[in-house]
């Protein structure tokens, strides 16, 4: 790739960049602030609490600009993770975060009984994911997709994901040898370090960036535990190791090794200090990455000893004095070229520490021998051109069989044996989509293997999503979904797709020409709406409509780049290396004959990529995916720093948006009954009935037992619902479970917190009443005491107001301590309450529709002495009071509790002391009064006070409580 080629999108050097997703991406822009206040005008969501959305799929409306203005709003706040319905969303911070990602923050995830409904965060799928595997439900092994552009927190999230794994699951807990545990979790980690030397560079794009895609299988045994590890790579950038594009550098290692070798390294390698070589490019910049050290110890710790490692380096030595001999044309043209005279030693250098004979390496990288029938070599002087061609070939196929060598060995040394492990969880850190000025091969394979994911990640949710509607029972369906099944078929149709048409090209035994093959695909696949051309450019080429936008690319050089021949002699050439880790690099390789049999049997870039991720999309289809899409938010990797433009066009590239219509054309929000009437059963009087007869909560699940409850919530809801929208668009009862929109939500919501500050509100209201009625019976005493009435009496009287009133303090304590409890547990809700106790509402018209219903059964008893417990069992769809307390505390503790349980008409068992037991019963009385009868007692006054009537018919006290 050359470096006008590296113009990604947003890379600060825009103006240069005429994409087509760069087009579109100035259009978004201005769209972008035209619409987004207009927008935000018909919001339902108050603007300052855009940060507090953790789901992307709650904004509303949701479309790209209030989706984008959520993200910003977050990222504001410092906020990095937030979920998009099944995908996470993760904003580069670009600086360490502190406390993001401690120990403590692991264990909170791991040891949260709902990780899901904690705040957002990267740790909740590993934990989701590890919880599945745990769970065995099926498919039980898990897939971790992180995606995004370059520099956008793959590697970052990988490695979090890593460590998380390596502390959730870490087998050091077990009683094993600790050796031998620690061992398998440092040597899976420590392969990070190996790997990212050999295989990242500092581009423009990003400092540390990964130049292949990987697929890291975690395997985990019986018991949920870490045993070992295994890595697949996909399409690493040889050329890179050739060609560096202007301001970028070559792989780590390269680097490392100058920069942090030992005197004697130096000279064995033939690196002093003043030695420039032409492959380091930028070698003066001072990386972090840069730590040699670290690469060597993980190398030791993973089994690479001294004299591998020896090996290695030498390798990697004489690739750099590769990279330093140059050639120059010789006046004979049927001479090879020559060497210039200044590179001689290097090839001396490089032939030495490659261990392979320097005449036969200066002959080989300029003359190409031709066979002639079975026995008879021909000498052909190569084309200057081809001299830079065939040097750069040997040092890319050289560090490939390198790499593909390194992960071999790694898998060798972290991966466990087939018996001792039986799941896994694979994380896949793949390169995003991509959009360069100038388009190959690379980003042809690269955007069809995105192309490949986005597909799997649609059929996934949508399936998942109409899966559930089926089962659920209802009879609703998506809006049409268009797919990318169209582009895809472009790609890798057989036998006419782009692919199998460059393949049959590259097989041709005949120079390629780029506007034969143009004419040949537009002929062949003029029918597909995918493909198209631009009319006003000259150079022959292809544009491909991606499902994150359109990309033209260039055919010129694309057949000898899927072809990637190595001169067959080169490859001998290695063959006879005494450097024993060359020599086994190469002992298995069989050198490709260019002659027309060989030709056919080649095995192209395409085909090897598109086999590769075929086996990839089957483990990918065989196991649960998890989606992370990490989003670069400024291409200048600024801290802190959020350009919308940038993003949006990631949103889409990465097929958020697309997810987002998906998930809000839907039903986004599934609560199963019996959770939805834990949250919501206060708004039905039926709650109670739907426990069933044992009255020991909610027991049954399902539309038979709990459906008549359900609906009487969503009708309770529903009321207060003012817009246009009928209630199958708002909310569906499936069998198990019931689907809302986003609004339902809300207004389900609103309607919960509106009876929760109702019952607050009775539970204040009775204690105020109390408070009067304390304050009245100390004045009748002291009127009995006047009037001269005995003095037991009085003191009686007294005496049992005190200790009321000493009981109800307690209470009311308690209650107040419930409050900081909920406020902990429920913050916003306790706010609520918290807010209703400072100023009482209005009381709401709703209790006063309430029905009569007649309760059929009763709980177990459940002791309740006074308010705080009766808020506490407010939720409890029944309660039975029971007293040790007598007369008039009695009524008020009996009623207080009952009127906390939400005002619901029924009957309630009351134990007390002097009665051993009775029964309160509280009906809904027209005007927003109700009615609670109970057992007579010994009421002194019952009859006395205004709103104490008693009940001649049937014997019981009657309060009115007037006003509630
Ligand atoms: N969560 C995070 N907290 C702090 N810094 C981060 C985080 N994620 C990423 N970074 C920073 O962003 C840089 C780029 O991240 P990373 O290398 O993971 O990108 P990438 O998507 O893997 O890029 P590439 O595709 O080029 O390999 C990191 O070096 C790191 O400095």
């Amino acid at each position: 790739m050359n470096s006008e080629k590296c113009q990604r999108i947003g890379n600060g050097q825009e103006e240069k960049v005429k994409g087509v997703l760069k087009k579109s991406g100035h259009a978004h822009r201005k769209s972008l602030n035209d619409s987004l206040d207009g927008e935000l005008k018909g919001f339902l969501i108050d603007e300052g609490q855009l940060h507090t959305y953790d789901d992307l799929t709650k904004v509303n409306p949701v479309t790209p600009t209030t989706v984008l203005k959520c993200l910003q709003a977050r990222y504001r706040a410092q906020v990095f993770y937030t979920h998009a319905g099944c995908t996470l969303v993760a904003l580069n911070p670009f600086q360490p975060i502190p406390g993001l990602y401690t120990l403590e923050v692991m264990k909170q995830y791991h040891c949260a009984p709902q990780p899901q409904e904690s705040k957002p965060h990267i740790f909740i799928v590993a934990e989701e994911a590890y919880r599945n595997v745990q769970g065995q439900v099926d498919p039980v092994n898990q897939s971790l997709v992180v995606s995004g552009e370059s520099g956008a927190g793959k590697t970052w999230t990988s490695r979090c994901l890593m460590k998380y794994y390596a502390t959730v699951a870490a087998s050091s807990s077990q009683m094993k040898s600790q050796d031998t545990v620690e061992m398998i979790e440092r040597r899976v980690l420590d392969s990070n370090p190996i790997m990212e030397a050999f295989g990242n560079a500092c581009t423009l794009r990003n400092s540390n960036s990964s130049r292949f895609g990987k697929y890291i299988q975690l395997q985990l045994d019986r018991s949920q535990l870490l045993v070992g590890a295994s890595v697949q790579t996909y399409l690493l950038e040889k050329t890179r190791v050739a060609a560096q594009p202007a301001n970028e550098r070559n792989f780590h290692i390269f680097y490392q090794m100058t920069k942090g070798a030992s005197v004697d390294q130096r000279k064995d390698w033939k690196i002093p200090y003043d030695q420039s070589f032409a492959w380091l490019p930028n070698a003066e910049k001072a990386l972090e990455e840069d730590c040699f050290n670290e690469t060597v110890e993980a190398m030791l710790h993973l089994g690479i000893d001294t004299e591998k490692q020896g090996h290695i380096f030498r390798i990697l030595a004489g690739l750099l004095h590769l990279g330093n001999i140059t050639f120059c044309t010789v006046a004979d043209e049927s001479q090879p070229c020559d060497i210039k005279e200044h590179s001689k030693d290097c090839v001396q250098d490089c032939a030495g520490l490659l261990d392979i004979p320097v005449e036969e390496l200066q002959t080989y990288l300029r003359v190409q021998t031709l066979r002639a029938g079975n026995q008879s070599v021909l000498f052909r002087p190569c084309s200057l051109a081809d001299c830079w061609v065939r040097r750069d070939c040997l040092a890319k196929v050289i560090y490939a069989q390198l790499f593909e060598w390194l992960v071999m060995f790694i898998n060798d040394s972290v991966c466990a044996k087939k018996s001792t492990w039986c799941n896994f969880i694979g994380l896949l850190d793949v390169y995003g989509f991509e959009c360069f000025q100038v388009n190959s091969l690379e980003q042809l394979c690269i955007n069809y293997a995105n192309e490949k994911l986005q597909q799997h990640f649609v059929a996934h949710y949508l399936k998942a999503q109409q899966e559930e509607y089926v089962s659920e029972g209802l009879e609703w369906s998506f809006v049409k979904y268009q797919d990318n099944q169209g582009c895809l078929d472009l790609l890798e149709g057989i036998p006419t797709g782009v692919f199998s048409l460059l393949n049959e090209e590259c097989r041709l035994n005949r120079a390629s020409d780029a506007k034969q093959f143009q004419g040949r695909l537009e002929k062949e696949l003029s029918g597909n709406s995918s493909m198209s051309r631009d009319k006003f450019s000259k150079l022959p080429h292809f544009t491909v409509a991606h499902y994150a936008g359109k990309v033209s690319y260039q055919i010129e050089g694309m057949m000898e780049k899927n072809k990637d021949p190595v001169p067959p002699e080169l490859i001998h050439l290695v063959q006879k290396s005494q450097n024993p880790l060359l020599h086994q690099l190469f002992a298995d390789r069989q050198a490709e004959d260019q002659g027309a049999r060989g030709l056919r049997q080649v095995v192209t870039v395409v085909s090897r990529f598109k086999n590769s991720l075929e086996s990839l999309m089957k483990i990918l289809h065989s196991t649960t995916p998890h989606y992370t899409r990490c989003i670069k938010p400024n291409p200048e990797c600024r801290p802190l720093t959020f350009r919308k433009e940038e993003v949006i066009l990631q949103l889409e590239a990465c097929g958020i948006v697309e997810t987002i219509h998906i998930s809000a054309a839907g039903f986004p929000i599934r609560i199963p009954y019996r959770s939805f009437l834990q949250r919501y059963g206060l708004l039905s009087s039926l709650t109670a009935v739907a426990q069933g007869a044992d009255g020991n909560g909610l027991e049954a699940d399902g539309m038979d037992a709990l459906g008549p409850a359900v609906e009487e919530v969503l009708s309770a809801a529903l009321r207060r619902h003012t817009r246009n929208e009928t209630r199958s668009a708002l909310v569906h009862c499936g069998r198990t479970k019931v689907f809302l929109t986003n609004s339902m939500l809300e207004l389900l919501e609103e309607s919960r917190i509106r009876a929760r500050s109702q019952r607050a509100f009775a539970i204040q209201c009775c204690w105020h009443r109390y408070q009067r009625r304390r304050r009245h019976a100390r004045r009748r005493a002291a009127i009995l005491i006047q009037a001269g009435v005995r003095s037991w009496l009085v003191r009686r009287e007294v005496q049992r107001w005190n200790q009321a009133a000493a009981v109800l303090q307690r209470s009311w304590r308690k209650w107040r301590a419930l409050m900081d409890t909920l406020a902990e547990a429920e913050l916003d809700d306790a706010e609520d309450l918290r807010e209703e106790e400072a100023a009482p509402p209005e009381l709401d018209p709703v209790l006063r529709a309430r029905g009569s219903v007649q309760l059929s059964s009763l709980p177990e008893p459940v002791m309740v002495r006074g308010w705080p417990m009766g808020l506490a069992l407010a939720s409890a769809p029944t309660i039975t009071v029971s007293m040790t307390a007598t007369g008039f505390h009695k009524m008020m503790s009996a009623m207080a509790c009952l009127s906390a349980h939400c005002f619901r008409s029924g009957e309630y068992k009351v134990e007390t002391n002097q009665f051993k037991q009775g029964v309160a019963s509280i009906r809904a009385q027209p005007r927003g009064s109700i009615k609670l009868h109970y057992q007579r007692s010994p009421l002194l006054y019952a009859d006395r006070r205004p709103d104490h009537k008693r009940d001649g018919v049937t014997g019981l006290n009657q309060i009115l409580l007037e006003g509630i």
